[in-house]
């Protein structure tokens, strides 16, 4: 549950009544002649001619999400906050009651779609996303600005989030969210963005809630070294590679700051040192990130310090209202200049003007798109190929796929086996439609046999799932759909457990006593450890489906009959149930230590369950590399070579000069899609070295039985980079092994010499993080989160 806060909960309660947006009239209002109106100008001077106008009092009302407009000047009111994480959602989309606009594309979770290892597929999603958000906003239903993706990397396997993330692997989310922000935003070259994504939350934030502490408090203790090997790839892919809209900073605070209040984060790394320095491009805090500057992180003493010290550090957009609330107060205390409140204005507006705000709607093509562009027969297989391709296939002795029949009677259990809203996570729209197991296996000419069971995530008494034997027993093949839902991991809630809930294994076990052939299904976003189900004979399949979307049950019933083949790979390690009790949850080191066994597939230094990268196919495929990789490679004139070249920055200069290529060859029969994977491993660089890395993936179509494919790999200097102390990016003298994943494992060894050489030199944060403290709020955390007050009502 998130626990609502005060003025959010205003927030909500005003967005029930709808987005109240129109567009300013540029050509008959109070602006016409201003320069905000002339499409010639730059959309910075735009915004500057703009903000110019504005008394102090309408620049501080602006500051917050649920922005008032400004009546006098034309300037309506505007809705920052969008959710969008795979479809259009969020507590200000207003989606109708019946007819047009009830409904819009639901894609499967991004943990799902991540298991697709399928970067066009990424950047298809978002643009079906990003149509339907322009037809929406077009009806006043939604607006331009969507806070999406999360790309926190799914650090512990804990955490009630990671559903919304692709995963634990830095590069594979780096290179999703490239994908993803090109079909949201569209071409930067065109002249308006279809819509503004926001990358969230910037940055270490995954940690709901454990052992006392929360997501609003929480300090999250990062080496640099930790910070830029594994916490800000994804982040920086988004700033300095693909040119994103908008960041947002999040509740934590990171080394002992807020991050909303971090200048060392949100200035000196995302705007400089990553170039994002566009004036088009704004920060928004998290939900009331603001407040948590004050308390309970007690960085700034008052709360006109928290509005004035985050707008001072970067942060242009307020969740909620506490800027608009606290500013005033903050420049009656002299706290912060009019120039800091213009150049978060100045964002703002800019930002707007490229999305064709002021602009005349005749002259938008995504002006035009109506209802007729949402949940298109294109989009709802579109759906359906995102949930087929993120099914993972973790074992089989071959039962799979089942051929059924009209004579086929097969046993449908398990609580997810008739899932409808289950199949969709959180941060749901409303779905075209809802199309669970059981539905999909109704539609088939076959027996069906279903009942309900074993019933939620407690362990309730076997005799609520009498039903269940009756209906196996007139079954030929056992289907168990069950795992976690969103009832044990969520926004505000993480994990204790990472075991199968007991009633479950007991129900699955009794079920494989029965000695059918038995295949089970297990969901949701977080890893369970499935070693009791790979343990056991008489258990003859397991597929991963998490959160597969709307069409998700036809996706899982067709890879389970072979109407559709499984190809996706686990995008997170699942670790042993009793993970939980080797590492805190607070520990954000990866590497191995005391109290800690390491974290994801690079450091984990105990048997995994399933690897990343674990999935099999319904036939075989061998792999060999193509390109002679196979050499010595002289760091210096590999260095010089990209220093003479166009790229400017190092880590994404080319390490061969055209694609790696990779033949695959599907030697079995039967037709399937393979995700090549490349992984380095070696020793060069620091100690301990990683058991390796992913540095590059591709998936390749419908292989043939007996023929062969080529995936085409770009490596890049940064692959072969390892990370120093300090967070510099290094090319090391060493042995490198190329290994493609795949069984047998295909090597390539090769030898980098020379002198290392830095390709990218890491700015260190100023030796003072000290905050100023609240004095009377030591205990604060015993009075909860809701508000900023102290547990006694003073403040
Ligand atoms: O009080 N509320 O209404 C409320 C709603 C959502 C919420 O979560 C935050 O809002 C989302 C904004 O995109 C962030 O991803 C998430 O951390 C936090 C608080």
């Amino acid at each position: 549950m998130i626990s609502m806060r005060s003025d959010l909960c205003t927030l909500l309660l005003l967005g029930a009544q709808g987005v109240v947006s129109l567009f300013p009239d540029c050509s008959n209002g109070p602006l016409k002649s201003n320069v905000i109106c002339d499409t010639s100008a730059t959309p910075i001077n735009r915004a500057k001619g703009l903000v110019a106008l504005y008394s102090l009092e309408e620049k501080i009302n602006a500051t917050g999400s649920s922005s008032p407009g400004v009546p006098r000047l034309g300037i309506p009111p505007y809705q920052w906050w969008s959710e969008g994480l795979h479809g259009i959602a969020g507590p200000f989309t207003n989606f109708s009651d019946s007819g047009d606009y009830n409904h819009s594309t639901s894609f499967p979770q991004p943990i799902t779609m991540g298991a697709a290892f399928d970067d066009q597929l990424i950047t298809d999603v978002a643009t079906v996303i990003s149509t339907e958000a322009r037809a929406f906003n077009n009806a006043n239903r939604t607006g331009l600005d969507f806070w999406t993706p999360n790309i926190n990397p799914f650090r512990d396997p804990r955490w009630g989030r990671g559903q919304e993330t692709p995963g634990e692997d830095p590069y594979h989310l780096s290179s999703y969210v490239h994908a993803l922000i090109a079909g949201l935003q569209g071409d930067a070259s065109e002249p308006y963005k279809r819509v503004v994504a926001t990358c969230k939350h910037f940055a270490g934030y995954d940690i709901e809630s454990w052992n006392g502490n929360f997501r609003y408090q929480f300090d999250a203790q990062i080496s640099q070294q930790d910070l830029v090997e594994y916490y800000l790839p994804s982040f920086q892919s988004c700033a300095r590679d693909s040119n994103v809209g908008a960041f947002m900073c999040s509740y934590n605070a990171v080394n002992g700051v807020p991050t909303c209040a971090d200048p060392y984060l949100l200035q000196t790394i995302l705007r400089e040192h990553w170039g994002w320095t566009n004036e088009e491009q704004w920060v928004t805090s998290d939900c009331d990130a603001i407040q948590n500057v004050y308390l309970p992180h007690q960085w700034s003493s008052t709360r006109e310090g928290a509005v004035a010290d985050s707008l001072i550090a970067g942060t242009d957009v307020n969740c909620g209202t506490y800027m608009p609330d606290h500013l005033p107060g903050a420049f009656a205390q002299g706290l912060v200049n009019e120039t800091v409140l213009d150049q978060a204005l100045v964002r703002q507006y800019s930002s707007l003007v490229r999305l064709g705000w002021f602009d005349a709607p005749e002259t938008q093509p995504y002006r035009q798109l109506d209802f007729s562009a949402v949940a298109t027969e294109a989009s709802q297989q579109l759906a359906y190929k995102a949930a087929v391709e993120g099914i993972v296939l973790l074992k089989n002795d071959g039962v799979l796929p089942l051929s059924l029949d009209a004579s086929s009677s097969i046993g449908l259990f398990g609580d997810w086996a008739n899932a409808t809203e289950n199949l969709l996570g959180n941060y749901a729209g409303i779905p075209t439609y809802l199309h669970s197991p059981l539905w999909a296996a109704q539609q088939l000419n076959i027996t069906v046999n279903y009942a309900q069971g074993p019933g939620g995530q407690g362990d309730p008494t076997t005799g609520s799932w009498l039903s269940i034997w009756p209906a196996a027993d007139a079954s030929d093949v056992i289907i168990y759909i069950g795992g976690i839902d969103n009832s044990v991991e969520s926004e505000g809630m993480d994990r204790v457990s990472l075991a199968w809930t007991g009633a479950q294994l007991d129900v699955i076990g009794q079920l494989a006593g029965l000695g059918k052939p038995m295949v089970v299904v297990q969901m949701g976003g977080g890893q369970i450890d499935s070693s009791p189900i790979v343990q056991n004979p008489n258990i003859s399949a397991l597929l991963w489906g998490g959160y597969p979307g709307q069409d998700g049950g036809v996706a899982l019933i067709d890879i389970i009959r072979g109407a559709a083949t499984p190809a996706g790979r686990l995008p997170l390690t699942q670790y042993p149930a009793a993970y939980i009790n080797d590492v805190p949850m607070t520990d954000m080191s990866l590497r191995p230590g005391l109290n800690n066994p390491g974290r994801t597939y690079k450091w984990y230094n105990g048997s995994a369950i399933f690897e990343f990268g674990s999935g099999l196919h319904y036939t075989n495929f061998s792999a060999s590399v193509t390109t002679n990789l196979s050499q010595s490679y002289d760091i210096s004139s590999l260095m010089s070579t990209c220093n003479s070249s166009s790229e400017k920055y190092l880590d994404r200069c080319a390490f061969t000069s055209s694609p790696l290529e990779v033949e695959v060859t599907n030697t079995g029969n039967t037709t399937s899609d393979y995700v090549t994977l490349a992984f380095l491993s070696g020793s060069f660089g620091p100690q301990p070295y990683p058991k390796k890395a992913l540095v590059a993936y591709q998936r390749v179509f419908s292989v043939a039985g007996g023929s062969s494919s080529t995936a085409r790999l770009n490596l890049t200097l940064g692959s072969l980079a390892r990370v120093d102390e300090n967070g510099n990016k290094v090319l090391y003298p060493g042995d490198y092994s190329l290994l493609i994943d795949n069984q047998p494992l295909t090597y390539v060894n090769f030898t980098l010499t020379g002198q290392q050489a830095v390709l990218d030199q890491w700015p260190q944060p100023s030796a003072n993080r000290t905050g100023k403290g609240v004095s009377g709020f030591e205990n604060y955390f015993v009075g909860g989160f809701g508000s900023d007050q102290s547990p006694l009502g003073t403040s």
